[in-house]
């Protein structure tokens, strides 16, 4: 089976052309082992691009777990660009996701530009702030200087699977440094639920933290940098205190591609 190997911002994806839809799509211990970084190809998820009457393509997401995911937005960007390196688009898209139809463009460098879904509100809860922005989100403000050292793994795991969140399905979990000076970049480090680890970006997470990061007086479009790179969340606020026109900007590249024998 032919695969490509993508990457946003370090979050990265076997990606699987299944416009003829042979991939065993209820196969959750092959997709799992397929993302296997030590026995398989490695990876935060596997993606299946499919055709779709309607939609340029459709996006299926998996996490590393084997099992179908909620929207990725590192993933949907990477599928953009894998979407152009087969010539299923030229430089604009159109497709379908778990959470709904999604609108992408390319820049010339190559930067994609997703349209997430737009976002209700947040709430406050013990944890922190949630809000589901095409997946479920904690986002956690630090103290100063504290990001680097943080246990967010221990810490990000005690709240995926806290009595509150894994009776509803798990969250990720972000924790967040706010600039000192204005116009630096937000900082965040996400646990990522499915990968059941800490993930080196995780775009719906800085989307959610980009919307967090608003009610403390972020304006758009929000800076913020993870493990893996940099990326730019821009919106609109309604006053009801929803969001639209939500935009997940930044690089998607290609590794490389191969073959693997099922
Ligand atoms: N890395 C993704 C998030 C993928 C889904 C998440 N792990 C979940 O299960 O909610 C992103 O870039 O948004």
């Amino acid at each position: 089976m032919r695969f490509h190997k993508y990457q946003g911002t370090g979050n990265d994806f076997v990606m699987i052309d299944d416009r003829a839809r042979t991939f065993p799509a209820d196969d959750y211990a092959l997709v799992r082992r397929l993302c296997e970084r030590r026995r398989g190809i490695g990876a935060d998820g596997l993606i299946l691009l499919r055709t779709l009457p309607g939609y340029d393509f459709e996006m299926v997401y998996y996490n590393a777990d084997g099992y179908l995911g909620s929207m990725c937005g590192n993933g949907g960007r990477c599928t953009v660009a894998f979407a152009q390196q087969l010539g299923v688009i030229q430089d604009k898209a159109h497709f379908l996701a778990a959470d709904g139809p999604h609108e992408a463009t390319v820049d010339a460098d190559g930067t994609v530009r997703l349209r997430m879904m737009d976002v209700a509100g947040q709430q406050e809860v013990p944890d922190g702030i949630f809000l589901n922005t095409g997946s479920p989100h904690i986002v956690r403000f630090l103290p100063a200087s504290s990001l680097a050292e943080h246990n967010v793994y221990a810490e990000g795991r005690a709240i995926r699977f806290g009595e509150f969140f894994n009776a509803r399905g798990g969250t990720n979990v972000n924790f967040v440094e706010e600039p000192q000076v204005s116009g630096q970049p937000w900082q965040v480090r996400t646990y990522e639920r499915g990968v059941e680890d800490e993930t080196h970006s995780c775009g719906t997470g800085v989307t959610a933290v980009a919307l967090a990061a608003a009610r403390r007086g972020a304006a758009s479009p929000v800076p913020l940098r993870t493990i893996g790179g940099d990326l730019s969340v821009s919106f609109r606020q309604q006053p009801d205190g929803s969001f639209t026109e939500v935009y997940l900007n930044g690089p998607a590249e290609f590794v490389f591609a191969g073959d693997i024998q099922l």
